[in-house]
């Protein structure tokens, strides 16, 4: 990870390609307009915001258009029924340099054990193709959210971010720097996989050097797109949708932004103390103030009835994400569905932690303890056996 980082700070001691151009596959974009379940969550998220309205297009409404623009490039994928996307992959390889490739991706897998261990024994279920890609995307963002978040954080300045996303662009034009990077240009170069989730995850990142504050829902959940929706978006295209499944395409995307939105709602409630310390609220400060609440309350971190009744419905709100992506988990692949299972259940039961911690999410950290993490395990298993809606 370090290697990143004198990377953006100060590229040219670091700039050497490691592997050679790897073939790219097409396709086409087609739009679709299927916004109903959409605007339906929608609705019942907007009415935990104020009646102010809101002439400009929503922050949800900006972000549909980034789902249906990557869901119509897996529809033309899935249209192409003679087209096996794990036979494909295995066949361009045959072009790359095989070894230095499969290392790539083998270190992606060491990243991933080391730093989601849950997470990565699920992977394990996957075809090896579908599982290495997923590494290679899990280990990208983990590397994004280093720079900002890591030990040199602070050296982080947006130019740097600039480096970052130049480099994103050269990966995706087959010209990785070092071998993560050549693991992920692989990567979506075999699957469909646009590039505007990474450049929109970078914008996150940006976002968190300039902002500390959310007036609105709204802002906030552009924010949580940018870090985290985006993440569902980068890896149904490689998880795959069950050929059996009858959900649409926009539908399984949808679920998919709304688990990465509830994960990261749940992320900034466990972490208000934390947070605060370093002089951020994540929560919309509309909400705060009509709850009666300021960012002093906050700051001195003590937990009233009046911020018990904001947290219950902070948590309707994360639950109610969490809710709309569990409609589309089942649409998936069948070998990609337990992990996503365990994901989304170990991290609402986050939830279910800060009201055992009776809302103090000031100084008590919410976590799910291991007796519970394993007996997550075998349920979420249960569930990814469940068929789709054909
Ligand atoms: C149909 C359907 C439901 C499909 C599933 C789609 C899917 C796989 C969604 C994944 C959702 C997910 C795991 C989102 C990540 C959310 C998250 C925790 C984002 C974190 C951002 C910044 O947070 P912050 O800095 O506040 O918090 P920390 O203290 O740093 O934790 C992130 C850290 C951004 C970086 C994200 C990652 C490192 C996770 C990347 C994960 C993958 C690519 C694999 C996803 C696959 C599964 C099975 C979970
Ligand atoms: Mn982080």
């Amino acid at each position: 990870m370090a290697g990143v980082l004198l990377w953006v700070i100060s590229p040219k001691e670091n700039a050497t390609a490691l592997l050679s151009l790897i073939p790219r596959s097409g396709g086409k974009q087609k739009r679709s307009s299927s916004l109903c379940s959409r605007i339906k969550l929608s609705a019942k998220v907007s009415a935990f915001s104020s009646a102010v309205a809101n002439p400009a297009r929503s922050s949800e409404e900006k972000v549909y258009e980034v789902v249906l623009k990557q869901a119509a490039l897996v529809k033309e994928q899935r249209k192409k029924k003679a087209l096996d996307l794990d036979k494909a992959a295995e066949n361009s390889d045959a072009l790359t340099d095989w070894d230095l490739l499969n290392e790539a991706y083998d270190r992606c897998g060491e990243v991933c054990a080391e730093y989601a261990k849950t997470f990565y024994l699920g992977t394990l279920l996957m075809t090896p193709e579908r599982r290495r890609a997923v590494w290679a995307i899990y280990v990208w963002c983990r590397r994004t959210d280093e720079l900002v978040d890591g030990p040199n954080a602070s050296h982080i300045t947006p130019r740097a971010l600039d480096r970052w996303e130049k480099r994103l662009d050269d990966l995706y034009e087959g010209r990785p720097y070092d071998m993560f990077d050549a693991a992920l240009s692989d990567t979506v170069s075999k699957y469909p996989v646009d590039i505007q989730p990474f450049k929109d995850m970078i914008e996150g990142m940006r976002l968190d050097l300039r902002k500390s504050r959310y007036n609105t829902f709204d802002e906030l959940y552009l924010y949580c797109y940018y870090v985290a929706g985006t993440v569902g978006l980068m890896s149904v295209p490689v998880m795959g949708i069950a050929p059996e499944s009858k959900a649409t395409t926009e539908s399984v995307y949808n679920a998919a932004l709304a688990l990465g939105i509830a994960n990261q709602l749940t992320n900034i409630l466990r972490d208000v103390g934390e947070d605060a310390r370093r002089g951020r609220i994540y929560l919309p400060q509309d909400e705060l103030a009509r709850a009666g609440l300021s960012d002093e309350d906050i700051f001195r971190g003590q937990v009233t009835d009046k911020w018990r009744s904001f947290m219950k419905d902070q948590i309707k709100r994360a639950r109610m994400f969490f809710d709309e992506a569990e409609k589309g988990v089942s649409e998936l692949n069948a070998a990609s569905r337990w992990p996503v299972w365990a994901s989304l259940l170990l991290y609402r039961q986050i939830l279910d932690a800060i009201e055992a911690n009776d809302y103090n999410n000031f100084t008590k950290r919410a976590y799910v303890g291991k007796a519970k993490k394993f007996a997550s395990l075998p349920v979420a298993y249960g569930r990814a056996l469940l068929g789709t809606s054909k």
